[in-house]
């Protein structure tokens, strides 16, 4: 599978106080990512946005103002990285409506590593503030750098935070304010998959690609689907089965592994076996074919992108690319495959419907585009 910086392309710009936007960009949902000083917002930023290895954010500098970054990508997205030492709220310097008033996510990150009492003062003021700014904003809180933690630990640091923030906020009268907790890290997939959950809130279609699955998986005796966002990693939507994170982390694991196969052997690829380490299995193997086959990686255009890994206890990894953003990965038994020539027509019907989902919403962005550029050319004219 191909990808090029064009394809998946991040803008980044910094602003300061003067948020001055494009009127239409403006609207994209926007992910607001605080926390207090080194809590690990830039780290996560980076780790899933521009696939910095964790241990690189190691040489991270501190952000000392506010990073705005436009996600370009199957939902336009904006990531706002905020220093941690800052007063969002000062309105001398920033103006908290602009901030706060965009249909969007707050993402919350406190260090489970260190004394949290700061950091649940600070997530207190936040969420009382930025609620009484915009009553749809959502409210994600990342009990972050985890990896360090006993998993008696975790658990019980989650239900200590969990606590005391929501007797807070009842305190205060604010019992219903949408707000979740997962447990991150960069060093793992944990950070990915409470992205995926956070982007998924922002989906509108995601009941629709949820459904589309659901048939997909029943109709193809497939055990669990993905439809991955390829560039970052995320996962969009999943059938409606329980996820289980080792199934997640090799769906999601194989991306990198068809993306590296791809920039080492690129549409040149005709047929490989290679001997996958990945999972301490030496029979594992990983066939990448070119179009000729009956299934393979065709690695010219993310479209086409199609690729297979037997795992050698009996299952059966499967991706295909849908649009150039996203793929979907399966895991099915092999018995099951054998009957691929069914599963190919399938996954062209759920190909096709996710078009359409794509196309129904791109329709619905161009005409609220053209009400826009209408509006403000009547405002010009006026002025
Ligand atoms: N162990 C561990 N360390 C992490 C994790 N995430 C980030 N870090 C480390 O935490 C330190 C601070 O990370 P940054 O991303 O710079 O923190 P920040 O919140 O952006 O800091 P400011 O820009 O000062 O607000 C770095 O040394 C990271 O390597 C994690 O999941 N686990």
């Amino acid at each position: 599978m191909s990808h090029s910086e064009d394809e998946y392309s991040l803008h980044t710009s910094h602003i300061g106080n003067d948020v001055s936007e494009d009127p239409v960009q403006d609207h994209r949902p926007r992910l607001l990512i605080m926390g207090l000083r080194r809590s690990g917002k830039s780290s996560i930023q980076k780790v899933v946005f521009h696939k910095m290895a964790a241990n690189e954010t190691l040489f991270l500098e501190s952000t000392n103002k506010i990073i705005k970054e436009n996600i370009t990508s199957f939902i336009d997205f904006q990531v706002w990285d905020f220093p941690g030492q800052i007063d969002y709220f000062d309105t001398a310097t920033y103006d908290s409506d602009v901030i706060f008033g965009e249909y969007g996510a707050l993402i919350f990150v406190i260090d489970a590593q260190d004394d949290y009492i700061e950091a649940l003062n600070r997530l207190h003021q936040t969420v009382l503030r930025a609620h009484e700014k915009n009553k749809n904003l959502t409210f994600e809180v990342f009990i972050h750098k985890v990896d360090a933690l006993s998993d008696e630990f975790k658990i019980d640091t989650q239900r200590d935070i969990q606590q005391r923030t929501t007797d807070e906020l009842a305190d205060v009268g604010l019992e219903n304010v949408p707000l979740s907790f997962y447990l991150t890290s960069i060093y793992d997939h944990s950070i990915f998959e409470a992205f995926s959950k956070v982007i998924q809130k922002l989906i509108p279609q995601l009941p629709t690609l949820e459904n589309l699955l659901n048939i997909l998986c029943a109709n193809s005796g497939i055990e669990k689907a993905f439809l991955f966002d390829v560039n970052s990693k995320i996962y969009i939507a999943t059938d409606s089965s329980p996820v289980d994170m080792q199934t997640y982390e090799i769906c999601s694991d194989m991306i990198d592994v068809i993306i590296d196969i791809s920039e080492i052997y690129g549409r040149t690829t005709s047929f490989h076996q290679i001997n996958d380490e990945l999972y301490g299995d030496d029979q594992t193997q990983v066939e990448t074919n070119g179009k000729a086959g009956n299934y393979g990686t065709t690695t010219d255009t993310a479209n086409d992108a199609a690729s297979l890994i037997k795992l050698n206890n009996g299952m059966v990894l499967c991706l295909r690319g849908v649009n150039r953003f996203l793929a979907l990965v399966c895991l099915l038994r092999s018995d099951n495959f054998e009957k691929h020539g069914l599963i190919d027509y399938n996954f062209q019907c759920f190909k096709q419907a996710i078009a359409e989902v794509f196309e129904l919403k791109r329709r619905s962005a161009e005409r609220l585009r053209h009400e826009g550029m209408r509006l403000s050319g009547d405002v010009n004219e006026g002025g």
